[in-house]
Protein backbone atom coordinates (compact mmCIF):
# COMPACT_ATOMS: atom_id res chain seq x y z
CA UNK A 1 0.00 0.00 0.00
CA UNK A 2 1.49 3.51 -0.84
CA UNK A 3 0.20 6.29 1.23
CA UNK A 4 0.93 9.43 0.79
CA UNK A 5 2.41 12.22 3.42
CA UNK A 6 0.17 15.28 2.68
CA UNK A 7 1.96 17.50 0.26
CA UNK A 8 2.39 20.96 -0.03
CA UNK A 9 0.38 22.44 -2.78
CA UNK A 10 3.56 23.68 -4.85
CA UNK A 11 4.72 20.00 -4.89
CA UNK A 12 1.41 18.93 -6.19
CA UNK A 13 1.56 17.53 -9.79
CA UNK A 14 -1.44 17.16 -12.42
CA UNK A 15 -4.19 14.63 -11.85
CA UNK A 16 -2.98 11.88 -13.33
CA UNK A 17 0.45 11.63 -11.90
CA UNK A 18 -0.69 12.63 -8.51
CA UNK A 19 -3.40 10.01 -8.73
CA UNK A 20 -0.94 7.37 -9.47
CA UNK A 21 1.50 8.42 -6.88
CA UNK A 22 -1.28 8.47 -4.03
CA UNK A 23 -3.37 5.03 -5.17
CA UNK A 24 -2.17 1.88 -3.55
CA UNK A 25 -3.19 -0.08 -6.98
CA UNK A 26 -2.72 0.57 -10.60
CA UNK A 27 -6.30 0.13 -11.28
CA UNK A 28 -7.36 3.61 -9.88
CA UNK A 29 -9.65 5.54 -12.22
CA UNK A 30 -6.98 7.62 -13.60
CA UNK A 31 -5.08 4.41 -14.98
CA UNK A 32 -8.16 2.95 -16.21
CA UNK A 33 -9.58 5.58 -18.09
CA UNK A 34 -8.53 7.27 -21.39
CA UNK A 35 -7.76 10.80 -21.07
CA UNK A 36 -11.38 13.09 -20.89
CA UNK A 37 -13.66 10.48 -19.29
CA UNK A 38 -15.57 11.97 -17.06
CA UNK A 39 -15.02 14.58 -14.59
CA UNK A 40 -10.95 15.90 -13.80
CA UNK A 41 -9.45 17.83 -11.37
CA UNK A 42 -6.33 19.20 -11.27
CA UNK A 43 -4.61 21.55 -8.51
CA UNK A 44 -8.06 22.71 -7.02
CA UNK A 45 -7.63 25.22 -4.45
CA UNK A 46 -10.33 27.22 -3.11
CA UNK A 47 -9.78 29.85 0.17
CA UNK A 48 -12.41 31.65 1.99
CA UNK A 49 -10.37 34.93 2.98
CA UNK A 50 -7.26 33.14 4.61
CA UNK A 51 -8.57 30.26 5.33
CA UNK A 52 -7.80 27.72 2.47
CA UNK A 53 -10.84 24.98 2.82
CA UNK A 54 -9.32 22.80 -0.50
CA UNK A 55 -5.72 23.25 -1.32
CA UNK A 56 -4.50 21.73 -4.43
CA UNK A 57 -6.66 18.49 -4.55
CA UNK A 58 -6.41 16.42 -7.57
CA UNK A 59 -9.38 13.94 -8.46
CA UNK A 60 -11.19 12.31 -10.97
CA UNK A 61 -14.52 10.64 -11.43
CA UNK A 62 -14.19 8.55 -14.69
CA UNK A 63 -17.31 7.13 -16.85
CA UNK A 64 -18.39 3.87 -15.89
CA UNK A 65 -17.65 4.09 -12.24
CA UNK A 66 -18.95 5.41 -9.00
CA UNK A 67 -16.31 7.92 -7.51
CA UNK A 68 -16.65 8.66 -3.81
CA UNK A 69 -14.98 11.72 -1.89
CA UNK A 70 -15.18 11.38 1.88
CA UNK A 71 -13.57 13.28 4.61
CA UNK A 72 -14.33 14.65 8.54
CA UNK A 73 -16.21 17.32 9.17
CA UNK A 74 -15.07 20.44 7.37
CA UNK A 75 -12.58 18.81 5.03
CA UNK A 76 -13.64 20.77 2.10
CA UNK A 77 -16.24 18.22 0.69
CA UNK A 78 -18.88 20.55 0.31
CA UNK A 79 -16.45 23.13 -0.99
CA UNK A 80 -14.93 20.64 -3.84
CA UNK A 81 -18.55 19.44 -5.10
CA UNK A 82 -19.97 23.37 -5.29
CA UNK A 83 -16.54 23.63 -7.45
CA UNK A 84 -17.44 21.00 -9.73
CA UNK A 85 -21.12 22.04 -9.82
CA UNK A 86 -20.03 25.67 -10.90
CA UNK A 87 -21.70 27.50 -7.83
CA UNK A 88 -18.00 28.40 -6.48
CA UNK A 89 -15.09 29.37 -8.98
CA UNK A 90 -12.06 28.01 -7.72
CA UNK A 91 -9.14 30.36 -6.63
CA UNK A 92 -6.70 27.99 -8.25
CA UNK A 93 -6.58 24.81 -10.57
CA UNK A 94 -8.77 23.40 -13.24
CA UNK A 95 -12.15 21.30 -13.81
CA UNK A 96 -12.46 19.38 -16.54
CA UNK A 97 -15.31 17.51 -18.19
CA UNK A 98 -15.06 15.16 -21.04
CA UNK A 99 -11.69 16.92 -21.58
CA UNK A 100 -13.17 20.49 -21.56
CA UNK A 101 -12.01 22.55 -19.76
CA UNK A 102 -15.33 24.13 -17.83
CA UNK A 103 -13.44 25.76 -15.13
CA UNK A 104 -15.02 29.17 -15.33
CA UNK A 105 -18.37 27.90 -17.03
CA UNK A 106 -21.62 28.41 -14.71
CA UNK A 107 -23.78 25.27 -13.85
CA UNK A 108 -26.19 25.86 -17.01
CA UNK A 109 -23.24 25.64 -19.20
CA UNK A 110 -21.98 21.83 -17.32
CA UNK A 111 -25.33 20.79 -16.94
CA UNK A 112 -25.35 20.94 -21.50
CA UNK A 113 -22.02 19.55 -21.42
CA UNK A 114 -23.61 16.75 -19.48
CA UNK A 115 -22.86 17.37 -15.72
CA UNK A 116 -26.15 16.43 -13.62
CA UNK A 117 -26.44 17.03 -9.82
CA UNK A 118 -28.66 16.53 -6.81
CA UNK A 119 -29.16 19.25 -3.98
CA UNK A 120 -28.94 17.94 -0.10
CA UNK A 121 -32.26 19.91 0.48
CA UNK A 122 -33.85 18.64 -2.63
CA UNK A 123 -35.46 21.23 -5.08
CA UNK A 124 -38.27 19.77 -5.36
CA UNK A 125 -41.50 21.46 -6.84
CA UNK A 126 -43.63 20.55 -3.94
CA UNK A 127 -47.25 20.95 -5.40
CA UNK A 128 -46.30 18.82 -8.97
CA UNK A 129 -46.35 14.84 -8.80
CA UNK A 130 -43.89 13.09 -9.10
CA UNK A 131 -44.33 12.07 -12.63
CA UNK A 132 -44.39 15.99 -13.26
CA UNK A 133 -41.13 16.31 -11.10
CA UNK A 134 -39.22 13.90 -13.09
CA UNK A 135 -40.56 14.99 -16.42
CA UNK A 136 -38.90 18.59 -15.82
CA UNK A 137 -35.75 16.61 -15.36
CA UNK A 138 -35.62 16.04 -18.97
CA UNK A 139 -37.89 19.01 -20.03
CA UNK A 140 -35.48 21.39 -18.27
CA UNK A 141 -32.41 20.03 -20.50
CA UNK A 142 -34.64 19.98 -24.18
CA UNK A 143 -35.27 23.58 -23.86
CA UNK A 144 -31.68 24.48 -22.69
CA UNK A 145 -33.15 27.26 -20.39
CA UNK A 146 -35.32 28.90 -22.85
CA UNK A 147 -39.11 28.76 -20.74
CA UNK A 148 -40.64 29.43 -24.12
CA UNK A 149 -39.16 26.51 -25.69
CA UNK A 150 -40.33 24.40 -23.00
CA UNK A 151 -44.09 24.98 -23.50
CA UNK A 152 -43.63 24.81 -27.40
CA UNK A 153 -41.97 21.19 -27.46
CA UNK A 154 -42.39 19.88 -30.43
CA UNK A 155 -43.68 15.68 -30.52
CA UNK A 156 -40.71 14.13 -30.95
CA UNK A 157 -39.63 15.94 -27.84
CA UNK A 158 -43.04 15.30 -26.32
CA UNK A 159 -42.44 11.74 -26.64
CA UNK A 160 -38.47 11.09 -25.29
CA UNK A 161 -39.96 13.36 -22.26
CA UNK A 162 -42.24 10.58 -22.06
CA UNK A 163 -40.10 7.95 -22.65
CA UNK A 164 -37.25 8.94 -20.43
CA UNK A 165 -40.09 9.52 -17.63
CA UNK A 166 -41.34 5.95 -17.58
CA UNK A 167 -38.03 4.77 -17.80
CA UNK A 168 -37.06 6.60 -14.78
CA UNK A 169 -40.22 5.83 -12.63
CA UNK A 170 -39.35 2.13 -13.27
CA UNK A 171 -35.76 2.40 -12.41
CA UNK A 172 -36.07 4.54 -9.31
CA UNK A 173 -39.21 2.10 -8.22
CA UNK A 174 -41.27 5.19 -8.64
CA UNK A 175 -44.60 3.90 -10.55
CA UNK A 176 -46.79 3.40 -7.50
CA UNK A 177 -46.22 6.92 -6.97
CA UNK A 178 -46.03 8.64 -9.83
CA UNK A 179 -49.17 10.39 -9.18
CA UNK A 180 -48.50 11.68 -5.72
CA UNK A 181 -47.96 15.10 -4.85
CA UNK A 182 -44.52 15.90 -3.80
CA UNK A 183 -44.38 17.48 -0.87
CA UNK A 184 -46.69 14.88 0.32
CA UNK A 185 -44.05 12.41 0.22
CA UNK A 186 -41.14 10.94 2.66
CA UNK A 187 -37.78 12.22 2.85
CA UNK A 188 -36.59 8.47 1.85
CA UNK A 189 -39.51 9.28 -1.29
CA UNK A 190 -38.45 12.53 -1.90
CA UNK A 191 -34.18 11.53 -2.48
CA UNK A 192 -35.54 9.19 -5.48
CA UNK A 193 -37.86 11.51 -6.78
CA UNK A 194 -34.75 13.93 -6.82
CA UNK A 195 -32.40 11.55 -8.28
CA UNK A 196 -34.86 10.18 -10.63
CA UNK A 197 -35.18 14.23 -12.10
CA UNK A 198 -31.74 14.31 -12.46
CA UNK A 199 -31.70 10.73 -14.14
CA UNK A 200 -34.24 12.15 -16.78
CA UNK A 201 -31.88 14.81 -17.61
CA UNK A 202 -29.54 11.92 -19.52
CA UNK A 203 -27.11 13.69 -17.94
CA UNK A 204 -23.33 11.41 -18.24
CA UNK A 205 -21.30 12.47 -15.17
CA UNK A 206 -24.13 12.60 -12.02
CA UNK A 207 -22.90 14.87 -8.86
CA UNK A 208 -24.50 13.31 -5.99
CA UNK A 209 -24.63 15.44 -2.50
CA UNK A 210 -25.12 13.75 0.62
CA UNK A 211 -28.23 11.48 -0.74
CA UNK A 212 -28.45 9.19 2.20
CA UNK A 213 -29.50 12.42 4.59
CA UNK A 214 -32.26 11.85 6.55
CA UNK A 215 -32.74 8.21 5.09
CA UNK A 216 -32.80 5.13 7.30
CA UNK A 217 -30.89 1.96 6.82
CA UNK A 218 -33.46 0.86 4.70
CA UNK A 219 -33.85 3.25 2.25
CA UNK A 220 -30.07 4.13 1.74
CA UNK A 221 -30.04 0.36 0.95
CA UNK A 222 -32.69 1.18 -1.71
CA UNK A 223 -30.67 4.37 -2.82
CA UNK A 224 -27.12 2.48 -2.77
CA UNK A 225 -28.66 -0.47 -5.24
CA UNK A 226 -30.55 2.05 -7.96
CA UNK A 227 -27.17 3.70 -7.91
CA UNK A 228 -25.57 1.03 -8.59
CA UNK A 229 -28.18 -0.31 -11.63
CA UNK A 230 -27.81 3.13 -12.99
CA UNK A 231 -24.16 3.55 -13.16
CA UNK A 232 -24.12 -0.20 -14.90
CA UNK A 233 -27.14 0.27 -17.19
CA UNK A 234 -25.83 3.66 -18.68
CA UNK A 235 -22.62 3.74 -18.23
CA UNK A 236 -22.25 7.22 -16.48
CA UNK A 237 -20.09 8.21 -13.91
CA UNK A 238 -20.73 8.89 -10.61
CA UNK A 239 -19.31 11.39 -8.16
CA UNK A 240 -20.68 10.84 -4.50
CA UNK A 241 -20.42 13.15 -1.64
CA UNK A 242 -21.50 11.53 1.78
CA UNK A 243 -20.70 10.93 5.29
CA UNK A 244 -22.61 7.26 5.41
CA UNK A 245 -20.12 5.26 5.07
CA UNK A 246 -22.25 1.95 4.46
CA UNK A 247 -23.74 3.81 1.52
CA UNK A 248 -19.86 4.54 0.44
CA UNK A 249 -18.82 1.52 1.23
CA UNK A 250 -20.84 -0.15 -0.54
CA UNK A 251 -21.31 1.58 -3.97
CA UNK A 252 -18.45 3.44 -4.56
CA UNK A 253 -15.28 1.45 -6.45
CA UNK A 254 -13.04 4.32 -5.86
CA UNK A 255 -12.76 6.74 -2.69
CA UNK A 256 -10.30 9.81 -2.43
CA UNK A 257 -10.26 11.07 1.17
CA UNK A 258 -9.84 14.87 1.98
CA UNK A 259 -8.66 15.94 5.34
CA UNK A 260 -8.21 19.50 6.27
CA UNK A 261 -8.84 20.37 2.44
CA UNK A 262 -6.01 17.85 1.20
CA UNK A 263 -6.18 14.53 -0.28
CA UNK A 264 -4.70 12.34 2.09
CA UNK A 265 -5.32 9.15 0.63
CA UNK A 266 -6.58 7.37 -2.48
CA UNK A 267 -7.73 3.59 -2.86
CA UNK A 268 -10.31 1.00 -3.10
CA UNK A 269 -13.01 0.69 -0.17
CA UNK A 270 -11.27 -1.88 1.44
CA UNK A 271 -8.03 -0.43 1.02
CA UNK A 272 -9.49 3.02 2.50
CA UNK A 273 -11.02 0.82 5.37
CA UNK A 274 -7.54 -0.30 6.20
CA UNK A 275 -5.74 2.73 6.14
CA UNK A 276 -4.50 4.56 9.24
CA UNK A 277 -4.17 7.60 8.24
CA UNK A 278 -7.77 7.51 7.39
CA UNK A 279 -8.75 5.88 10.79
CA UNK A 280 -6.67 8.63 12.46
CA UNK A 281 -7.94 11.14 10.34
CA UNK A 282 -11.42 10.65 11.42
CA UNK A 283 -10.76 9.38 14.59
CA UNK A 284 -8.01 12.35 15.37
CA UNK A 285 -4.43 12.48 15.72
CA UNK A 286 -4.46 10.26 19.10
CA UNK A 287 -5.50 7.14 16.85
CA UNK A 288 -2.84 7.26 14.73
N1 LIG B 1 -18.74 30.18 2.45
C1 LIG B 1 -17.72 29.94 3.29
N2 LIG B 1 -17.06 30.96 3.85
C2 LIG B 1 -16.02 30.75 4.70
N3 LIG B 1 -15.55 29.52 5.01
C3 LIG B 1 -16.18 28.47 4.47
C4 LIG B 1 -17.30 28.62 3.58
N4 LIG B 1 -17.69 27.39 3.19
C5 LIG B 1 -16.89 26.51 3.81
N5 LIG B 1 -15.98 27.15 4.57
C6 LIG B 1 -14.91 26.53 5.36
O1 LIG B 1 -14.22 25.66 4.50
C7 LIG B 1 -13.84 24.48 5.17
C8 LIG B 1 -14.40 23.26 4.44
O2 LIG B 1 -15.82 23.28 4.58
P1 LIG B 1 -16.74 22.24 3.80
O3 LIG B 1 -18.16 22.60 4.13
O4 LIG B 1 -16.37 22.18 2.38
O5 LIG B 1 -16.35 20.88 4.52
P2 LIG B 1 -17.11 19.48 4.47
O6 LIG B 1 -16.07 18.44 4.31
O7 LIG B 1 -18.18 19.52 3.42
O8 LIG B 1 -17.75 19.42 5.92
P3 LIG B 1 -19.09 18.69 6.42
O9 LIG B 1 -18.83 17.23 6.29
O10 LIG B 1 -19.21 19.12 7.84
O11 LIG B 1 -20.22 19.17 5.55
C9 LIG B 1 -14.34 24.62 6.60
O12 LIG B 1 -13.27 25.13 7.38
C10 LIG B 1 -15.45 25.64 6.47
O13 LIG B 1 -15.61 26.36 7.67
Amino acid sequence: MNEKETQSPSTHSPSTQSASTLSPSTQGPSAMSPSGDGLEIDDLTIRFGGNTAVDSAAFAAPLGRVTGLIGPNGAGKTTTFNACSGLLRPSQGEIRLFGKDITGRPPAARAQLGLGRTFQRMDLFDSLTVEQNIALGREAGLARGNPLKQLLSTPAETRAVRAATEEVLELCGLRALRHEIAGSLSTGQRRLVDLGRVLAGDFKLLLLDEPSSGLDTAETEKFGAIVTRVVAERGCGVLLVEHDMGLVMSVCDHLYVLDFGRMIFEGSPAEVRASPAVRAAYLGSEAA
